[in-house]
């Protein structure tokens, strides 16, 4: 009986326990929940029946290896965790065929289903994807150490590579030599500072080849691309393999055979393409091995000395590096850097062509902050806006959107889920930008809600992650923002973007294509029209009519040293010149920079002044007629600012007669900014210097004939000789 006794406090002892442990568990793990529940009906049931029935000592012993065999059970509460959530797969396949093309889109739905963290079985391989910030930080810091293996796809499954490979090796040895040297030569402070002339010297070759070309059909991607190329094969090899003028034809030779690489290593299904990588490899490892042998002659020289080191190469042969493992690298370095960089410049600028009023606003930026002809790396600081409607592309279209695959190097726990060993792990970014628990209004493009935030894109902050974070973080993310931010500001800042064949912005297919980078499913093709070139054209004309008109020039000096009379002249002020402002309308409407508008196109059939407009025409609206016409305009040859003082007529779309910006829905959208810079432009340089035509040609004489394109120039370009005012 007293056994009883002992009996009946040890099992209420053991139920206590439990209560704890299930107040514990309870809204973790609904597996563990049930057992306890079970023990603990039945702990409950035997003390009654013993104590009720007073039974002996053997009955007292079999019971107690009961009951401790079910607390070792119940004492190894991990082993009943479960996976993550999701959705059923078939037998065999599993949810391959859920998964699909577009894999950040297909589990971006399924996150909405089963949560932020799910699993799905590609086959036997599990399949881990987090698309919440929280999600994102188990998997990136807290588990980083378990987490940060790779899985290698198809196309680069190859005995040759992964041994030397810093993308797809695990966190071994290789990997952290491979990421040491890379850190301390390709992507330290110092180096980056001296591969930025490299990078201005490229982009400067990319503009005078848009200038050059300019008004024709452009594929961004292939420009941005080439010159991205050029870039790091420059600092790795000391020299381009591309050409620019290359541009108009189908890519071949060395161009192919990247694209090509880079194409399969986005292919998720295909085992085939195993062979056809290898093969593009060969063929890109013969454009640089004349070049490695070259310089391997020099290191190995007796005369080599550290100092004489050119280049990326340089570094990685004084390493002793053999020809595989230079191969290996540098082709990484190329599927890794361009393609990502070049997706990142592409979004960006479809966002901007879509969204005038954000290009405006940089472009204003640029011009107030900077202001001068050539962007370099040090302005980029200052240009806030950009900065922020960089990130913002960003976040809607991240260039990696499932970062590179990681892989479980041991079993371990996330979000109260096991992740088995080996499970492969996608994060994906492309939810997390899109995802209104995360972002207010998010599918909007405003780069606003990143001005006065503290939100970067450096891997602190995980809602937004481009380059990922952690151990596998994008090692070379400084120079990446950098030449995002460098090429669309001399963009912006040289060139108004127009797309061809007047499509609406609006009306651009945004769809994507899934890929080692995000890439549009269409290439975006824009006209590069220079934007300066057709403010240029307005300067040049009005200033022509200006040194013509002595007397209209002396009035304008006047006027400015009247109002003004500061030798620094900003925006705010201009509005105090309206001689200056009359004589830029009157050179404006006979020299109208833009004569016929761009060519618009009826959409559909219709009807103008009773006559039929059929659909397909192109309309052309000519300016230039209109501005010398004797019905329109009193006395239309002569150079008269006076008609404008005192009149209403305006340059800004109200005002029919005179339209140099066009009006309607396709009016130029850059009107603010063309009238301050014309008349910013010409207050300077009247206010600051006398012109003087060379070689006394008389004014009056001056060829004032024009040559017809996209702006309207002088055939025979304007010579003049500042000389300063003192
Ligand atoms: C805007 C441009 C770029 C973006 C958005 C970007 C993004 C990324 C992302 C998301 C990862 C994977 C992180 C992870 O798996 O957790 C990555 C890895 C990597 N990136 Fe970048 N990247 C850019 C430019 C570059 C450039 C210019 C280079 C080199 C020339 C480069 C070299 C690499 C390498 C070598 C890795 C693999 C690192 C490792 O596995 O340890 N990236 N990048």
């Amino acid at each position: 009986m007293e056994l009883c006794v002992a009996l009946e406090y040890y099992s209420r002892r053991l139920i206590r326990a439990i209560n704890t442990s299930y107040h514990k568990v309870h809204n973790h793990n609904q597996h563990t929940t049930q057992h306890l529940t079970i023990t603990k009906v039945l702990l409950m049931d035997i003390t009654s029946f013993l104590k009720d029935n007073n039974l002996s000592v053997p009955f007292f012993v079999l019971s107690s290896i009961f009951f401790l065999l079910l607390v070792v059970k119940l004492a190894k509460p991990t082993s009943s965790k479960k996976l993550p959530p999701g959705p059923r797969g078939l037998p065999i396949i599993g949810n391959l065929h859920q998964v699909g093309d577009r894999p950040h889109a297909s589990t971006a739905k399924f996150a909405k289903e089963y949560g932020p963290l799910i699993s799905l079985r590609l086959g036997k391989q599990i399949l881990v994807v987090a698309s919440s910030p929280d999600a994102a930080r188990e998997i990136l810091k807290t588990q980083d150490r378990f987490l940060s293996s790779r899985v290698v796809p198809t196309a680069f499954q190859q005995p040759s590579l992964i041994p030397h490979s810093l993308i797809w090796s695990d966190c071994n040895q290789t990997w952290k030599g491979l990421r040491t040297l890379c850190r301390t030569e390709l992507f330290s402070a110092k180096a980056l500072e001296s591969h930025s002339r490299l990078r201005e010297q490229k982009l400067g070759h990319l503009v005078d080849f848009l200038h050059k070309n300019q008004g024709q059909v452009i594929n961004l991607e292939d420009v941005v691309f080439i010159t991205l190329f050029n870039t790091l094969t420059s600092i790795i090899f000391s020299r381009d393999f591309l050409d620019l003028k290359d541009v108009h034809g189908t890519r071949d030779g060395l161009n192919e055979s990247l694209h090509k690489i880079i194409e399969y290593g986005g292919i998720i299904k295909d085992f085939g393409i195993r062979k056809g990588t290898m093969k593009q490899y060969n063929k890109t490892f013969a454009y640089w091995e004349d070049i490695i042998e070259e310089r391997r002659a020099h290191v190995n020289s007796p005369t080599w000395s550290s100092e004489n080191a050119e280049s990326f190469l340089d570094r990685m042969l004084e390493n002793g590096f053999s020809n595989d493992q230079i191969n290996q690298l540098v082709t990484e370095l190329f599927v890794a850097g361009t393609n990502t960089t070049t997706s990142s410049v592409v979004w960006a600028m479809t966002e901007l062509v879509r969204h005038k009023e954000v290009i405006f606003k940089i472009a204003e930026e640029i011009k107030r902050e900077i202001n001068t002809d050539k962007i370099s790396d040090s302005h980029l600081s200052k240009l806030p806006y950009l900065q922020a409607s960089i990130k913002e592309a960003m976040r809607l279209h991240p260039p990696v959107p499932l970062l590179l695959p990681h892989m479980a190097a041991e079993t371990c726990e996330v979000m109260n889920y096991t992740i088995p060993k080996n499970s492969k792990i996608f994060v994906n970014l492309w939810a997390m930008g899109r995802d209104p628990k995360v972002w207010d209004d998010p599918l909007s493009f405003k780069p606003e809600r990143f001005i006065g935030s503290k939100i970067d894109i450096k891997g602190q902050d995980f809602e937004l992650l481009p380059f990922g974070s952690g151990r596998r973080t994008c090692p070379r993310m400084p120079s990446g923002i950098k030449s995002v931010q460098l090429i669309l500001a001399s963009l912006i800042n040289d060139f108004d973007l127009v797309l061809p064949n007047n499509v609406d912005p609006m009306k651009l297919d945004m769809s994507d294509k899934f890929g080692i980078a995000l890439k549009m499913e269409k290439p975006l093709k824009e006209l590069f029209v220079a934007g300066t070139n057709t403010t240029t054209s307005s300067v040049v004309w009005a200033m022509i009519e200006l040194v013509r008109h002595k007397e209209i020039l002396f009035k304008i000096a006047e006027e400015i040293k009247r109002e003004i009379n500061t030798d620094k002249i900003s925006d705010s002020q201009l509005s105090k010149l309206p001689y200056l402002q009359a004589s830029i309308k009157e050179a404006m409407r006979l020299h109208p920079p833009v004569p016929l508008l761009l060519p618009h196109m009826a959409a559909e059939t219709c009807e103008v002044m009773n006559y039929t407009i059929p659909k397909n025409a192109k309309i052309l609206v000519n300016l230039w007629e209109m501005g010398r016409d004797p019905k329109v305009w009193e006395d239309p040859l002569s150079f008269k600012p006076e008609r404008f003082i005192g009149s209403k007529l305006d340059i800004k779309g109200q005002d029919f007669e005179l339209l140099p910006f066009g009006t309607g829905r396709r009016m130029c959208p850059g009107m603010p900014l063309g009238i301050k810079s014309v008349q910013l432009i010409l207050v300077s340089l009247i206010n600051e210097f006398d012109l003087v035509l060379p070689n006394d040609v008389d004014p009056m004489k001056l060829d004032m004939s024009d040559k017809f394109g996209i702006a309207l120039k002088m055939e025979k370009p304007l010579k003049v000789i500042f000389k300063s005012k003192d």
